[in-house]
């Protein structure tokens, strides 16, 4: 849980060439979310740990590692004992997706379970118990600039309501078409974390789109304070 908004922009709509300064250019955000795509799990392919290793080296900001690939079990531990804070694995391609959280924390990071827009909460609760943090995907994962799935935000108010109740503690995280026009009802729904791409860093000042979409949250959200 957190008790204010907190904002992670996507690398993956930064500049590729120039990742350092695309850091630099969000260093008021809370977490920087780092998209790592296999071209197996996902059509498409991103980057993977010798980069992730080389950015833990040039920020201070908390990197929040997304994994879409297939195989977390094996190779999310090595995010974590790179130093990620967050390490995110796909609920669709964990095979034993407890031990895996376990891992994760034994190596130091929190443990992140996503969902894909199609993928319901329910079957997961009990592994939920296991983990520090929930990604509901609100696009279809892959891509950036894709539109918001509206659809998504039944589970992130059942995932709301389990934490408020004491049945889950984690960080209610929401990734896929954040920006100005979304990011009120996903903040009303119940999201701690938004991850916005295209908004940040198609933005004029990156930076000020961060203070901007964390403003607008915490006065849309009833959980959370500006
Ligand atoms: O994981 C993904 C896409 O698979 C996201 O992190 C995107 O990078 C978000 O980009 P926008 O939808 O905010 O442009």
């Amino acid at each position: 849980m957190s008790n204010h908004p907190l904002i992670a922009p996507s690398l993956l709509s930064a500049d590729f060439a120039r990742l350092s300064d695309e850091m630099s250019a969000v260093s008021d955000s809370d977490w920087l979310h780092v998209d790592v795509m296999d071209a197996h799990f996902v059509p498409n392919l991103t980057l993977g740990l010798p980069v992730v290793q080389s950015l833990l080296k040039a920020t201070d900001i908390p990197i929040d590692c997304h994994l879409m690939i297939e195989n977390p079990d094996h190779w999310a531990i090595g995010y974590a004992e790179a130093g990620a804070y967050n390490v995110t694995s796909h609920v669709e391609a964990a095979e034993d997706p407890v031990a895996l959280a376990k891992n994760l924390r034994a190596a130091g990071a929190k443990a992140g379970l996503s969902v894909k827009p199609g993928t319901p909460l329910q079957p997961y609760l009990d592994v939920l118990k296991h983990y520090d943090t929930l990604l509901v995907m609100s696009v279809e994962p892959g891509f950036g600039g894709q539109s918001f799935i509206t659809d998504v935000l039944s589970k992130v108010r059942e995932a709301r309501k389990l934490v408020e109740t004491g049945h889950l503690n984690l960080v209610v995280e929401i990734d896929g078409g954040i920006n100005a026009d979304t990011i009120e009802q996903a903040a009303e729904a119940g999201v701690d974390c938004f991850v916005a791409g295209s908004a940040v860093y198609g933005a004029e000042d990156p930076n000020k789109a961060v203070e901007a979409l964390r403003a607008q949250a915490g006065r849309a959200s009833a959980h959370l304070g500006v």
